[in-house]
């Protein structure tokens, strides 16, 4: 089982006279810069000029370059998007990352496929909440905080996990748990957990179902309503009770179908193919192919997610969520 710590396990001392760099003001950064000023810690923002930019100076930061928050920084937490992190890191943070200075993720790709390799004499630490940042930051507000997973990848200081606790509790994760790990187990969990059931495993169960319904003559309406509109209501369901508490508010009929027919869909063949997923997890082969996809421009990434936006089941959903008056669909086009 994992070890949890909490509120009483963290000494906010550790951040005694330290500033924190929090590097990006997206989802993440800008939840844990505003968490951790709210907490009395120093913060200040890195960032190229630009929207976020203007969000984190209208939101009252100090906002500097990456490099000039690096260099005024003892904790550097990079909120990067991922792909971003290695070249950002080499030309801007490695320059100033002077010894007893410590790095900070909220996820552990880079380091632990070796994207991004810091010196032997600072201190690399995992804070990864287990929550977009916007929740992040609302139920900090709201007095508690968001699980956390923490991880010490270098231990220079002697310190790092203590400083990484004080980190955590900043943001408010110590009041919900904070679960120790390791960035290998993090960024091999994180990327099986997105690639085979939360986005790549949901997406593709979606799109099955609404394209066998409308290959038997269904209106596409209604296959959207079916196979993707009630996705969210299960959900909630399973994220508040588990599948027992799923079970408790569905129909009888519905438990019985569940029983006998799930495992028809997800079967064998799908948990062969998982096992294939976590291998080239593990030994690098997802993480290679990502890295030169990103590098040579995404032409596959960018096919892939055209055919996906002008498929029929997208079509159908935005006319659908226009309907939807507390839908804040972005890039739902209204007639
Ligand atoms: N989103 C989530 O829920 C979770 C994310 N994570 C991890 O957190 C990290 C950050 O992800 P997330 O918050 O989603 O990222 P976002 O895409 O929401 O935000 C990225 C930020 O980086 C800035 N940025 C992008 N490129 C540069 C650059 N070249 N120089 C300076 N700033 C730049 C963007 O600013 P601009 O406006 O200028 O583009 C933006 O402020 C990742 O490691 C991710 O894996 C971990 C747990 C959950
Ligand atoms: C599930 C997707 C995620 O892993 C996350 C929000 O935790 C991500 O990389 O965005
Ligand atoms: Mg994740
Ligand atoms: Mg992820």
């Amino acid at each position: 089982m994992a070890k949890v710590y909490y509120s009483n396990d963290a000494d906010m001392s550790y951040l005694n006279g330290k500033t924190v760099a929090i590097i990006g003001y997206g989802s993440q950064g800008h939840a844990h810069a505003q968490n951790l000023r709210d907490s009395g810690v120093n913060v200040v923002v890195g960032l190229r000029k630009g929207k976020s930019w203007d969000k984190a100076v209208q939101d009252g930061f100090d906002v500097k370059t990456v490099a000039e928050a690096t260099q005024a920084s003892d904790i550097i937490q990079i909120l990067l998007p991922d792909e971003i992190q290695p070249d950002t890191y080499k030309n801007e943070i490695e320059p100033h990352l002077t010894e007893g200075k410590a790095l900070f993720f909220a996820h552990g790709f880079n380091i632990h496929f070796k994207q991004i390799v810091p010196p032997d004499n600072v201190d690399v630490v995992l804070i990864a909440p287990k929550g977009p940042g916007h929740l992040v930051r609302r139920v900090y507000e709201e007095g508690f905080g968001v699980p956390a997973l923490i991880a010490v990848e270098q231990d220079a200081s002697g310190q790092a996990f203590e400083i990484g606790m004080a980190y955590a509790n900043g943001i408010g994760a110590t009041k919900a748990g904070v679960l120790k790990t390791t960035f290998k187990e993090e960024t091999e969990t994180d990327l099986f957990g997105e690639q085979t059931v939360l986005c790549g495993g949901v997406s593709e169960l979606v799109k099955a179902g609404f394209e066998t319904l409308t290959e038997a003559g269904y209106q596409p309406e209604i296959a959207y309503f079916e196979c993707l509109h009630e996705l969210k209501l299960i959900v909630d369901l399973m994220y508040e009770g588990g599948l027992t508490g799923m079970r408790y508010s569905i129909s009888d009929t519905a438990e019985y179908g569940d029983y006998v027919s799930g495992r028809r869909v997800i079967g064998e063949a799908s948990r062969k193919a998982m096992k294939e997923v976590l291998k080239e997890i593990q030994d690098g082969t997802f993480a290679r192919n990502w890295i030169n996809e990103h590098k040579s421009g995404r032409p596959n990434f960018n096919k892939m997610a055209q055919a996906d936006k002008e498929s029929q089941l997208e079509q159908v959903g935005r006319e659908l969520r226009s309907m939807m008056s507390w839908i804040n669909d972005k890039q739902t086009v209204k007639n």
